[in-house]
């Protein structure tokens, strides 16, 4: 098959380009992978990475752009192993790019298509041992979803686990309009789109939020009306209580007592204090395209931290900055 290259452009100011050559699809690729569980020292750039097979239910995508999550790091350390997939991995679980093949199943999308996507349904289940830190990853055409015409590839691929994890914990909370809603760390890369979707999406009545000094100014951008400094108060101290408390950071035990009775504390990590419940994201196209339209009207925007992107070769950095928790928004990788 000939040369394929896309190319690509933004709708929004300032509107950006970029060239993707599609296929031909070579047997090889370069790809970050671990042999062993362990820091970030087990990282190694690979050259020569066989490109992954796909089932006919599945496509083959070009990737762009990907971003680090902390479920990566995690399962790089072994505390998933009992689930995961044989060593050894290539991580990532978030992708923006083109798609370069499709299965004889697949409908919904066709080569040179631009996509976006979390690539592991169940994110501690058996996920894929070829993952998004790579030339190409094989992935569910369930999974993805056309990428919202406004962002780069770059802004896009920071979406997919956080904002599936940021509407599905809101959901099953029982969120809705007219209530009021805490988010524990607000600047994080689930936090901060906890904050736009209750606003946005579901029309909360109020939004507080924690952050650390130098990020309340980001918690009212996002829409929050009150931003707490943890590093100056306790959210749990103060007289106002709330219908839903979402704790992305892992303080369950302090979240409940800022819960109205009868209220939800739902948690993303950490030991869970009762009536405080936890649950993992399950990756799911259906979210990303319901969520387009305020994605690409601007309602609700991707925050990528301001240290900008990663290139492809600063991976092992990318992820050792993610591994400090200090990250706004999300670490991406770009241009892979
Ligand atoms: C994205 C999935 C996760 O699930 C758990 C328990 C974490 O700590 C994650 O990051």
């Amino acid at each position: 098959s000939g040369r394929f290259v896309v190319k690509s452009q933004t709708t929004s100011a300032p509107a950006s380009s970029e060239s993707v050559t599609v296929t031909p699809v070579p047997s090889q690729m370069k790809a970050w992978v671990y042999g062993e569980y362990g820091g970030v020292d087990v990282l190694k750039f690979d050259s020569n990475v066989g490109v992954p097979d796909f089932k006919e239910d599945e496509v083959l995508v070009k990737v762009v752009a990907a971003a680090l999550n902390p479920v990566d790091a995690k399962r790089r350390q072994g505390k998933f192993k009992a689930t995961d997939s044989p060593l050894p991995t290539v991580p990532g679980y978030d992708v923006a790019g083109v798609v370069a093949k499709v299965g004889s199943q697949v409908k919904d999308f066709k080569v040179g298509d631009e996509v976006y996507g979390d690539i592991n349904e169940k994110a501690l289940e058996g996920p894929r041992q070829f993952g998004t830190l790579a030339e190409y990853t094989a992935v569910e055409a369930k999974l993805l979803a056309p990428k919202p015409k406004n962002l780069d590839f770059a802004q896009a691929a920071g979406l997919p686990l956080a904002i599936e994890t940021a509407y599905e914990g809101l959901e099953r909370t029982g969120f809705s309009a007219g209530k009021s809603i805490l988010v524990l760390n607000g600047s994080g890369g689930v936090g901060s789109l906890v904050i736009q979707l209750a606003k946005q999406v579901f029309g909360a009545s109020r939004v507080a939020a924690t952050a650390s000094t130098r990020n309340l100014d980001l918690l009212k951008s996002l829409g929050a009306d009150l931003a707490i400094d943890y590093t100056k108060e306790n959210f749990e101290d103060l007289p106002e209580k709330f219908d839903v408390v979402y704790d992305a950071i892992g303080q369950c035990d302090r979240a409940v007592k800022a819960m109205k009775e009868g209220g939800s504390v739902v948690a993303l990590t950490g030991a869970v204090t009762p009536p405080g419940f936890r649950f993992v994201v399950t990756s799911n196209g259906e979210v990303l395209k319901k969520l387009n339209p305020y994605l690409e009207s601007g309602k609700v925007k991707a925050v990528v931290d301001p240290k900008g992107t990663f290139s492809f070769a600063q991976v092992a950095d990318a992820f050792s900055y993610l591994e400090t928790n200090r990250a706004t928004g999300k670490v991406i990788i770009h241009p892979i």
